[in-house]
């Protein structure tokens, strides 16, 4: 009989065994090391890159990772890979890369943090593929606030895009907000129609909820109309009125979450620019005008728009010191990371409140906001809104046809006011 000799680790001998024995205990030995490996491959890949980027059922959910943290494939940046540096919480909550960090709920992903903003070739990718989907070619785009998509139904001959089909494009998650953008004629005028946009409070940075704007900026529009639904705080507003938006205070902005944080291209504007006449006068006085001729001249206000972070409706205490301390006219949660982008890169922005609702100033009130009353009130007042917007319409784009061209200077004095 042949022996071997193995090494006892306990006493520092050397034990001789069986020439079998050996052999088996190799065997086992690799059976379980190969099984260590296999069990150690499975937990990677259910805790880390795959559980991470998977497509899911849920495709309002999971489209921010699918795009923006995997599968982007024209960025600069040299992490985009899904497995770059992903962890997951003991409790399976946040999860997180160097592109972007998701909350999970069960099986849902929700985008809660930074990622780094789309490339200009990106945007540009974007806005090519939708100009591949119509023969139109806009110069005037609409972003509907909540409640406001009707807007969009007054197309005539359009091209609907939902976007969870746009590459690289957030989803909608809020109720009113219908997800999807159209393009069409609007009284034989092309226009580009957002129905919906995005919301700090869903989880995107304000780069996201601006994006749609560049990528109409780089399908050719030049001037844009905002909507959104607001709180009034001013007692002689009334449910249903408009006010049109002349100048804003951005709580988001001016706690360093404008969305233009982070480097700066050049292509669509300047690293520094100036927010002064960012809602152009010109708009203004037409919206003044078309309010006062289609019969609205008590129900149309120009004053100032506050955009809070949300989703939290303001404290009374909050409403009055907007008020009386900011001289705040209107709050809402959206609309200025979009004017921040359009005028960056010269867009004209004409943007209007819709008093949803009126805020409550005192602290024992059993009034309280809500947003299914703000969704109705927008809703109540679609025909007015319908006649408002397309003379609206109508009129900006008779301006545009009198722009000098764009390697025109004073087109640009015109357009930037400089
Ligand atoms: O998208 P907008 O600003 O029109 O929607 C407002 C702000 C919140 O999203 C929502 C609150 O009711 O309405
Ligand atoms: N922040 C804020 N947003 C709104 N959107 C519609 N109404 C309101 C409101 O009262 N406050």
């Amino acid at each position: 009989m042949s022996y071997r000799y193995r090494h006892n680790p306990n006493n520092n001998t050397v034990l001789p065994m069986t020439e079998d024995k050996f052999f088996i205990g190799v065997i086992v030995g690799f059976l379980a090391k190969c099984g260590a490996d296999f069990i150690d491959r499975i937990w990677t890949k259910m805790t880390k890159s795959d559980r991470f980027c998977d497509s899911s059922s849920d495709s309002s959910n999971n489209k921010g990772c699918n795009w923006n943290g995997c599968e982007r494939s024209h960025s600069t940046d040299s992490e985009t890979s899904c497995s770059s540096s992903e962890s997951l919480s003991s409790n399976g909550e946040v999860h997180g890369n160097d592109r972007e960090i998701v909350a999970i709920q069960g099986d849902k992903k929700t985008p809660v943090g930074e990622e780094s903003p789309l490339n200009y070739d990106e945007i540009k990718a974007i806005a090519d593929f939708l100009l591949s989907k119509t023969m139109y070619r806009c110069q005037i785009g609409i972003i509907c606030g909540s409640g406001l998509s009707e807007l969009g139904n007054l197309l005539e001959n359009r091209t609907t895009i939902h976007y969870e089909d746009i590459p690289h494009f957030p989803v909608s998650t809020v109720v009113g907000h219908k997800g999807q953008m159209v393009i069409g004629l609007l009284k034989n005028v092309p226009v580009v129609c957002m129905q919906g946009r995005f919301h700090p409070y869903e989880g995107y940075p304000t780069w996201k909820c601006a994006l749609p704007v560049r990528v109409l900026h780089l399908m050719g529009v030049k001037s844009l109309i905002i909507s959104n639904a607001a709180g009034s705080l001013m007692s002689d507003h009334r449910v249903g009125d408009i006010m049109i938006i002349k100048d804003h205070i951005s709580m988001p902005g001016l706690a360093g979450r404008s969305p233009l944080v982070g480097s700066n291209d050049n292509r669509f504007g300047t690293r520094f620019p100036s927010m002064q006449g960012a809602y152009n006068k010109k708009y203004r006085e037409y919206a003044l005008k078309i309010g006062e001729e289609i019969g609205l001249k008590d129900n149309i206000h120009e004053g100032v728009y506050c955009m809070n972070g949300g989703p939290v409706y303001e404290t009374p205490a909050e409403c009055r010191m907007l008020l009386n301390t900011l001289n705040i006219n209107a709050v809402g949660m959206s609309t200025v990371p979009e004017v921040v982008v359009a005028r960056h890169c010269g867009m004209l922005v004409f943007a209007f409140s819709l008093i949803s609702n009126k805020c409550v100033m005192d602290t024992d009130s059993e009034n309280s906001p809500n947003h299914a009353e703000v969704v109705a009130a927008c809703a109540s007042r679609k025909s007015d809104l319908k006649v408002f917007v397309e003379r609206m319409v109508l009129q900006i784009y008779n301006d545009l046809q009198s722009l000098p061209l764009e390697n025109d200077k004073s087109y640009w004095k015109l357009l930037l006011g400089k």
